[in-house]
């Protein structure tokens, strides 16, 4: 069966389309196309607290906010690697003739938006976005093909203390949502491990983006195929049996008494995970040698989110990328990242019961008790909404059964009505809900702040 897309579960719950209507007018399908998503309300209300929170943690790091176009040059996603994420590239020639796709991911737009920025921003670049990415995936799958992705990256900093800070902010970020260690783990790894494997067989520099999109199958797919592909790609026989041993190394101490402690990869994890203590999240974190990512341009430490059940995908995920740039024709500069996607992260919270309570929450539902005093009514919601009252304004004349009805559905903390023996007088009426008192309200009064007033 199909994935649940929607957060609230199951596909949007579409009218069924009625009989054929008169003429040769088309009946529309009035679900969203294949693979996407409709954010009704009460979606759109969680999507929204999950955002808040993305973007209040890239506050409390200190990160800025950034955007692109959904829509980029295909240019920037046409690696010769073998990914998975070029394979279902969303990309078709636009009425100019242009090779254009639905960006698969942000990092290659913010590469681009950096050189395009040059020297007029100063380093580190903290920079992070929450945006929509696509793939075009065969639908026998019953895949997802668009998702919003959280996305947060420091250029210009080559020691692992920007990994430390990303994978911290990510650690903020569970937490903020009722997530502990006890629920998920970060799996770290660094590609130097392999880069300093391949380098002992004298591979060229140039197939390890497509050593490690090979490797990153080796959960999805038989390692004997793991291993035609990597023969494919011209390793020898040694040098495959080499990177299968070293993956499965299970401790930072047996990685270190095989690469020794000269090397970069080691350092670095060793790093990592000290900062990790001193910041106070090394319960989250475990070594895992079989952790390289799918995305071909990582280069150092790598690290995915995961779920400590197993039954969900990757959270997130993200790595250092410092060779990234010079393929689009720039210097290289240091630059690590992570996306984190709005998807997974909702079916764990789905899992554990933390999926929050978020109702509709209106101040005031104002209403006229006669048709010739909707003006009247009007007057009373502008004033009130001037005082920064938020007010759901009766627009039809409705009986009282339905005036109440409405602010009950709408979760209104007050009732205010306007009738003519009382606006004769200068008044109206309000009812606080919850607790059925009533009170006569002056006009005037109404222009300080209703809340005030109501206490007179
Ligand atoms: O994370 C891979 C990916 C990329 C674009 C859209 C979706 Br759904 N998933």
């Amino acid at each position: 069966a199909a994935e649940t897309d929607s957060p609230t579960g199951g596909r949007s719950g579409a009218l069924t389309p009625g009989p054929a209507v008169a003429g040769d007018v088309q009946k529309i399908d009035v679900n969203p196309p294949k693979g996407t998503r409709d954010f009704a309300p009460e979606d759109m209300r969680l999507r929204n607290w999950l955002f808040n929170h993305f973007k209040e943690v890239s506050g409390l790091y200190g990160f800025e906010e950034v955007d692109y176009p959904v829509l980029e040059s295909e240019a920037l996603f046409t690696r010769k690697a073998g990914e998975e994420i070029k394979d279902q590239l969303y990309c078709f020639e636009d009425r100019g003739n242009r090779r254009v796709a639905l960006r698969p991911e942000l990092t290659p737009s913010l590469a681009r938006l950096v050189i395009q920025k040059g020297k007029s921003v100063s380093l580190p670049i903290k920079w992070f976005t929450v945006g929509q990415c696509w793939r075009y995936e065969r639908m026998t799958r019953g895949r997802r093909r668009e998702h919003y992705q959280w996305n947060m990256d420091i250029i210009g900093v080559p020691g692992v203390m920007a990994e430390a800070e990303l994978i911290s902010s990510i650690v903020t970020l569970f937490k903020r949502i009722g997530i502990t260690e006890l629920d998920v783990g970060f799996k770290v790894s660094s590609r130097k491990v392999l880069q300093e494997v391949l380098n002992c067989y004298s591979v060229p520099e140039n197939l390890f983006g497509k050593v490690c999109v090979i490797i990153d199958k080796i959960e999805k797919i038989p390692v004997d195929e793991i291993k035609k592909e990597l023969k494919a790609v011209g390793l020898s026989q040694e040098a495959v049996q080499e990177l299968l041993q070293v993956l499965s190394v299970k401790s930072l101490k047996e990685l270190e008494e095989r690469l020794g402690s000269s090397g970069e990869a080691v350092a670095d994890l060793k790093q990592l995970f000290s900062l990790a203590e001193k910041i106070g999240y090394s319960k989250w974190l475990q070594f895992d040698a079989s952790v390289v990512r799918g995305l071909a341009y990582y280069t150092g430490i790598v690290f995915e989110g995961f779920d400590r059940e197993g039954k969900l995908r990757a959270i997130c995920g993200g790595g250092r990328y410092d060779h990234l740039f010079s393929t689009f024709g720039a210097d290289d500069i240091a630059a690590c990242g992570f996306g984190f996607g709005d998807a997974v992260i909702v079916e764990l919270l789905k899992e554990k019961g933390l999926l929050p309570v978020l109702n509709l929450q209106i101040d005031n539902i104002v209403c006229a008790l006669d048709e010739d005093l909707q003006g009247c009514a009007a007057m009373v919601a502008s004033i009130l909404r001037e005082k920064g009252q938020s007010v759901e304004l009766v627009l039809e004349s409705k009986p009282l059964k339905w005036v109440f009805k409405r602010a009950a559905r709408i979760n209104a903390l007050r009732l205010v009505l306007v009738g003519n023996a009382e606006w004769q007088r200068g008044m109206v009426g309000v009812k606080i809900l919850s607790t059925a008192e009533q009170y006569e309200v002056k006009l005037d009064d109404l222009k300080i702040n209703i809340s005030e007033s109501l206490t007179l």
